[in-house]
């Protein structure tokens, strides 16, 4: 539809180019006649009109004939005309950078989630409806920024990102790394070859660890299914806030896969206790929301120190030393012990500190903490859906519970692969899950070449925003979009859609470490869950808020009815 769009407007232009070519044409011939006084029309006109005749001549017939591609500038990609006069501000701010641009999207996104006003704010899906599948917003700081939603589009950016993609970053873990801590390592925010290093070292330690922690894994989703148990009330709903309770699950299960530990987070009242593990959770916890309330909105933490970034060093720097502390812990056991070769399985950090390629105790403290920024929350955000989902869409729920009872395991298994292969159903609800509601729902790339989208020529260095989310909710991309439907994952037809129309783990040398992670822990817990409880929700539709990472935004009043 937006594509549509875009080439009429396209069309229109051409023909309105067109239309004036031949009058000037007219007029030129005109001008060899005796010129009527009225015109005045001096020599220096008709200099000026000559040069410009031809070139818009020359640009008709390759359109009408439609065989040559015409490249449109960066200049005609259509985008909001407000930020345009905020462009003169440029030379003033400079040092705001291109987040400024980025903050005013957020803040748009934001703002109409929140305020119910009568013109309702505009959020990407409207932009691409008004402007077509490419938007430019002209930064009135920084580079500009392309927005797009096209599943070709997103998948020619992909193709060309190069052997070292470049995401934007996020700006306030950067500057809190760059010039607070002196150090710029970090898995998601690092670039070039200092990111490719780090993803080599990481990538197999990281695999081997979910595999002998599967069964661990498996006991913590069993704690979350009796937690559910114990703290019902009389409506079947948890006591306590579900999001939070899921978070302190996640929390735990990365717990077993980065430090080898049981965090026993869900077992505990603890929380805000002086002991480390509790320390390390709730400064998890108020750590994203800094970095939430800095990556939204306008920066301003880039001028002056605000309540959001005082808040996002004080419990940064609690996490650098807290998952500092397990590294030296890990260091020292390694130099006590005789049997190298045993202990390097110990843990993903031994793995890490034993790697062919040295990597120093700041380092590994830093890629550990992006892990566990990303990864509690991404999957705490899924699993909600997931169970919100099914609570929802009792058909799909009813298909789900008869496929898992008729595996006839208990489903403590230590083999992934099987259950995987045993439960399609399952596979595929959380895939739908995931088109519906990606937890990162915009990716970014910043291209080493031009690139050329919907024939509009896109320089180099241009921060190219893909609304993922966006293009898996689209009509075009999949049938009855916004409802939740599994089975189209397992149809014939879901070979037809766009590989790139939901890539909720992204695409690339750059995707998503965790995804092998992230799929485990989903596909378990949801069975353990269905399996013993049927989910009901009886209140309003729950939506997704536009966060970096996003989750519910109305609290998960899921009621666990137990199963006969
Ligand atoms: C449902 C859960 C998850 C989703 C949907 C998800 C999604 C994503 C996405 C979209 C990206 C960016 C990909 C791109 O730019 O093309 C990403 C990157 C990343 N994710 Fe995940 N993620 C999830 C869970 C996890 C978990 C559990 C971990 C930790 C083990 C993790 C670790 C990472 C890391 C380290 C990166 C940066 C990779 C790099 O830059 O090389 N993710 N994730």
């Amino acid at each position: 539809m937006g594509l549509i769009t875009c080439n009429k407007r396209y069309y229109q232009k051409t023909i309105r180019q067109c239309v004036k070519a031949q009058e000037m044409i007219m007029q030129q011939q005109h001008a060899t006649k005796p010129r009527p006084v009225s015109m005045n029309i001096t020599e220096k006109d008709e200099t000026i009109m000559s040069t410009e005749i031809f070139p818009t001549a020359k640009v008709v017939p390759m359109v009408l004939t439609n065989k040559e591609p015409v490249i449109l500038s960066f200049d005609d990609v259509p985008g909001p005309k407000a930020l345009k006069h905020l462009a003169r501000f440029r030379q003033y701010l400079s040092e705001v950078g291109t987040q400024l641009t980025a903050g005013f999207i957020t803040v748009g996104l934001n703002v109409g989630t929140y305020i119910n006003t009568r013109k309702p704010l505009k959020n990407l899906s409207s932009l691409f409806d008004e402007y077509g599948p490419v938007v430019r917003f002209i930064s009135p700081v920084g580079s500009d920024i392309v927005l797009i939603n096209h599943p070709d589009h997103i998948q020619k950016v992909y193709t060309m990102e190069g052997e070292y993609p470049v995401r934007s970053t996020l700006d306030s873990l950067e500057k809190y790394r760059s010039e607070h801590r002196h150090h710029t390592y970090g898995l998601y925010t690092v670039q070039g070859n200092d990111w490719y290093r780090q993803r080599t070292l990481v990538v197999n330690p990281l695999n081997d660890s979910i595999v002998h922690h599967l069964i661990g894994i498996n006991d913590v989703c069993d704690s979350f299914t009796g937690k559910i148990y114990n703290s019902r009330n009389y409506q079947d709903q948890l006591v306590k806030d579900l999001y939070k309770e899921l978070h302190k699950w996640a929390f735990d299960c990365m717990g077993l896969i980065l430090f080898s530990k049981r965090f026993t987070m869900l077992d505990t009242e603890l929380v805000y206790s002086q002991c480390d593990m509790s320390w390390l959770y709730h400064s998890l916890e108020k750590a994203t929301e800094a970095i939430i309330k800095c990556e939204s909105g306008l920066q301003f933490w880039k001028l002056f120190p605000t309540p959001a970034w005082s808040s996002l060093v004080k419990y940064c720097d609690n996490l650098d030393s807290l998952i500092g502390k397990h590294v030296m812990e890990a260091e020292q056991s390694i130099s006590f012990t005789k049997d190298i070769s045993e202990i390097k399985n110990k843990s993903l950090i031994h793995a890490m500190l034993m790697g062919e390629e040295k990597m120093g105790a700041e380092d590994i403290a830093t890629i550990i903490m992006d892990m566990l920024l990303i990864g509690v929350n991404t999957v705490t955000s899924s699993m909600s859906f997931i169970l919100y989902y099914l609570a929802k869409y009792q058909r799909a729920q009813k298909i789900l519970y008869n496929e898992i009872r008729e595996l006839n395991s208990n489903l403590s298994i230590n083999d992934m692969k099987k259950l995987t292969d045993q439960t399609p159903y399952l596979q595929a609800c959380i895939k739908e899950t995931l088109r519906l509601v990606p937890p990162i729902p915009v990716l970014t790339r910043v291209l080493p070449k031009n690139i050329t989208l919907d024939r509009y020529n896109i320089p180099r260095g241009t921060l190219i925003i893909m609304s993922t989310q966006d293009s898996s909710l689209k009509e075009g991309n999949y049938e009855d979009a916004a409802v939740f439907t599994p089975e189209r994952w397992l149809k014939d037809d879901a070979k037809e859609y766009h590989a790139f129309a939901s890539i909720p783990f992204g695409s690339g040398p750059r995707k998503c470490l965790g995804q092998n992670i992230a799929e485990t822990m989903l596909a378990l817990l949801t069975a353990k869950i269905v399996q013993k409880y049927k989910l009901e929700y009886h209140y309003g539709d729950i939506q997704s808020t536009r966060n970096f990472i996003s989750r519910p935004n109305k609290p998960l009043k899921i009621r666990f009815v137990d199963r006969p």
